[in-house]
């Protein structure tokens, strides 16, 4: 999918005629960087450090850097096809929590298997093609997320999120932040307290500043604030989004999610969920068997850029955490919302 003028916010990932550009999140947003990627090994590094973050957005660029590893291999199937999975296993190794990553993958060297006996020109094609579709479709679900979620909020309601799960972590309009852009378009107003969402500030970094590109009211605050706002009352719904649902809907998310869903549940404000299909991993029966990522104490004791913390201090910088289902009120999907019990219901509606 190319760069599309009508998003209403700075779009992250984007294929240009033969190569993979992305805006570099890590310098957002106080300088606009955008990289220009020809190797898989570039958007593995990319993955890896944050350059592109937030799981569908991590599968999009990674289904074309899969594309740019296999385009230029020779027209011998066996070395092809020992390629093809090589890269799809080295660009999987970037990061382990976000289902997106292997979910996308996974479908796209499927995909291409089902045109084995071709002629391996006809196979890249494919596979550029899939990964196009992948990136189109999300544009679409995160839109369709926006609608059902919509249905759950009413016009000025305070709405407080964590992370970033908008258009920066997607291929367009995010899936939290979709019923925002949506809702601007239909003339709503909602006001967003955004929590900054430490140590990597998601929230104060890439939330605060693509709301504020779209011109929509975002105020934000310190996670440890989360708790008093919602004491205030100035919060009516929590929406977050997430890495993995497991088939029982627990919910992997950014650090800081858990305590979030206990606050609101705390406080009977509902926690919802905006979920795409692809990050839904009925396979992984609980949040107990969701991998974890564990990032660099670098990240918790500079990640400001200038030390805030004794040197060689004890650092545990979990990148997420598991929100049990209980403190789920509901799961926003594509295909609408859904509501425990989870097991059932994620199965039904994901099985068709
Ligand atoms: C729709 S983005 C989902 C999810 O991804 C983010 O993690 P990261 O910034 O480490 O890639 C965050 O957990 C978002 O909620």
């Amino acid at each position: 999918m190319k760069f599309n003028q009508a998003i209403p916010h700075p779009q992250s990932v984007f294929w240009q005629e033969d190569h993979l550009v992305l805006l570099d999140q890590r310098r957002l947003p106080t300088e606009t960087v955008y990289l220009h990627l020809t190797t898989p090994e570039e958007v593995w590094e990319a993955i890896a450090t944050l350059a592109v973050r937030g799981a569908p957005a991590i599968g999009i660029a990674a289904v074309y850097g899969l594309y740019l590893g296999v385009r230029g291999l020779p027209d011998q199937e066996e070395i092809f096809w020992a390629e093809l999975e090589r890269i799809a296993d080295f660009l999987n190794s970037a990061r382990p929590t976000a289902v997106n990553l292997s979910w996308a993958l996974k479908r796209v060297v499927n995909k291409a298997k089902t045109f084995k006996g071709e002629p391996v020109s006809s196979v890249k094609q494919a596979i550029l093609n899939e990964a196009t579709a992948i990136h189109e479709e999300d544009v679409r679900v995160c839109r369709q997320i926006g609608e059902h979620l919509l249905t759950l909020l009413q016009d000025g309601m305070g709405i407080l999120t964590h992370c970033n799960a908008g258009g920066l972590a997607t291929g367009a309009y995010g899936t939290a932040l979709a019923p925002l852009y949506l809702a601007r378009e239909r003339g709503w107003k909602f006001k967003v307290f955004a929590d900054e969402t430490r140590p990597v500030l998601q929230g104060a970094r890439l939330t605060a500043y693509e709301l504020m590109q779209a011109g929509i009211d975002v105020t934000l605050i310190c996670d440890n604030m989360a708790g008093a706002v919602m004491k205030q009352g100035w919060v009516q719904a929590v929406i977050v989004g997430t890495d993995r649902v497991a088939a029982n809907g627990d919910v992997a998310n950014k650090i800081g999610t858990y305590s979030v869903a206990v606050l609101a549940k705390a406080h009977g404000i509902p926690f919802y969920v905006a979920a795409p299909a692809s990050s839904i991993d009925l396979e992984t029966e609980t949040g107990e068997q969701i991998p974890i990522e564990q990032r660099s104490p670098e990240e918790v004791v500079a990640g400001m850029g200038k030390p805030i913390a004794p040197e060689g201090v004890q650092v545990y910088n979990p990148a997420f955490d598991v929100t049990p289902a209980e403190y789920v009120t509901a799961i926003i999907t594509e295909y609408g919302v859904i509501r425990a019990p989870y097991r059932e219901n994620l199965k039904r509606v994901l099985n068709g």
